[in-house]
C-alpha cells in the first residue's frame, strides 16, 4: 500500500449473523482462537491502514473495546448501511483531519489478503472516486421463477461477485451516504448518484463468512496457516 497516504477503515460488524445461526452476533464468533472481528482488524492493520472504526451492537461496545483496543468503537444500526454511516459520522464527519482514502470492509471478510487492500487503495489514489474488488462468477447462472422453473440462462461473462474492502475518496463516500438510503454495498449508493465505480481484482480469500460452511472453511484455512496466503480468482 502507498505508505504516505492516510487511510481509514470503517468496519460494519453489527450484524446478527442470521444465516450463520451461531446464537451470538457473527463478528464475535470464534475463528481458530480469535474472534472473526479480531482477525478482520488484524488484517486491516497488517495492510497498513492507519485508523480503524468498528460498528457493533450496543450491548457489545465494552467487550469490543477490550477485544480490539486499537480500534475506535461505535454503535451500529439496524441495517448495514446505517452501521457504515455510524462509522462515517465518528470519523470523516467528525471534523477530524480528512484521510486520503476511506475503506469500508465487512468484519465477515476476515481473511482478506493485504494485496486486495493495496489494489483498492492504489486505485483510489490514482484518481478513482469509488473502487471495488471483484472476482469472476464461476457457476452457470439461471433466472428461476417462484415455482422453481428456469426462466433463462444468464450470460455470466460480464458478471462479477463483489467483495470488500470498497475504497472511496472521503467526499465521495459521504455524498453516497448523504441520502440515508440502504443498499447491499456502499458502491451501490455511489452508483445510484451516477458516480463511476472502478473494479480491481478481488481474491477468493476475501470470501464473506455467511453460512456454517463458510465458517468451517475459514477455520480450516486458519488452522492450516493459509490465511495470509493470497488465493487467485
Ligand atoms: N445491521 C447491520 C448488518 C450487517 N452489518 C455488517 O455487515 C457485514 C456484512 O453483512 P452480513 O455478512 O450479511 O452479516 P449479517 O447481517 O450479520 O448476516 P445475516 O444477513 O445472515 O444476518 C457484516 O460484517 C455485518 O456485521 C452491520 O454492521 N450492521
Ligand atoms: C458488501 C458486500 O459484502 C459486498 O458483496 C455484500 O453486499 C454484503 O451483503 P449482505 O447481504 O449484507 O451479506
Amino acid at each position: 500500500m502507498t505508505s504516505a497516504a492516510s487511510t481509514v477503515a470503517l468496519i460494519p460488524a453489527a450484524g446478527s449473523g442470521t444465516r450463520l445461526g451461531a446464537g451470538i452476533p457473527k463478528a464475535f464468533v470464534d475463528l481458530a482462537g480469535r474472534t472473526i472481528l479480531q482477525r478482520c482488524v488484524d488484517g486491516v492493520l497488517a495492510a497498513g491502514v492507519g485508523h480503524v472504526v468498528v460498528a457493533v451492537p450496543a450491548d457489545l461496545i465494552a467487550a469490543t473495546r477490550a477485544d480490539v483496543p486499537d480500534a475506535q468503537v461505535v454503535v451500529g444500526g439496524s441495517v448495514r448501511s446505517d452501521s457504515v454511516r455510524a462509522c462515517l459520522a465518528a470519523t470523516v464527519g467528525a471534523g477530524t483531519s480528512e484521510p486520503d482514502v476511506v475503506l469500508v470492509h465487512d468484519a465477515a471478510r476476515a481473511l482478506t489478503p493485504p494485496a486486495v487492500f493495496a489494489r483498492v487503495v492504489d486505485a483510489v489514489l490514482s484518481g478513482h472516486d469509488a473502487v471495488i474488488p471483484a472476482v469472476p462468477v464461476t457457476d452457470t447462472l439461471k433466472r428461476v421463477d417462484v415455482d422453481g422453473t428456469v426462466v433463462a440462462t444468464v450470460d455470466r461473462s460480464p458478471l462479477r461477485a463483489v467483495q470488500t474492502p470498497q475504497g472511496f475518496r472521503p467526499e465521495a463516500l459521504a455524498r453516497a451516504h448523504a441520502s440515508g438510503a440502504d443498499a447491499t454495498d456502499d458502491a451501490g449508493l455511489a452508483e445510484a448518484l451516477g458516480m463511476g465505480v472502478h473494479v480491481v481484482d478481488g481474491d477468493l480469500m476475501a470470501f464473506k463468512i455467511t453460512t456454517e460452511w463458510d465458517l468451517r472453511l475459514a477455520r480450516m484455512l486458519c488452522e492450516q496457516g493459509a490465511a495470509a496466503a493470497p488465493a487467485t480468482p
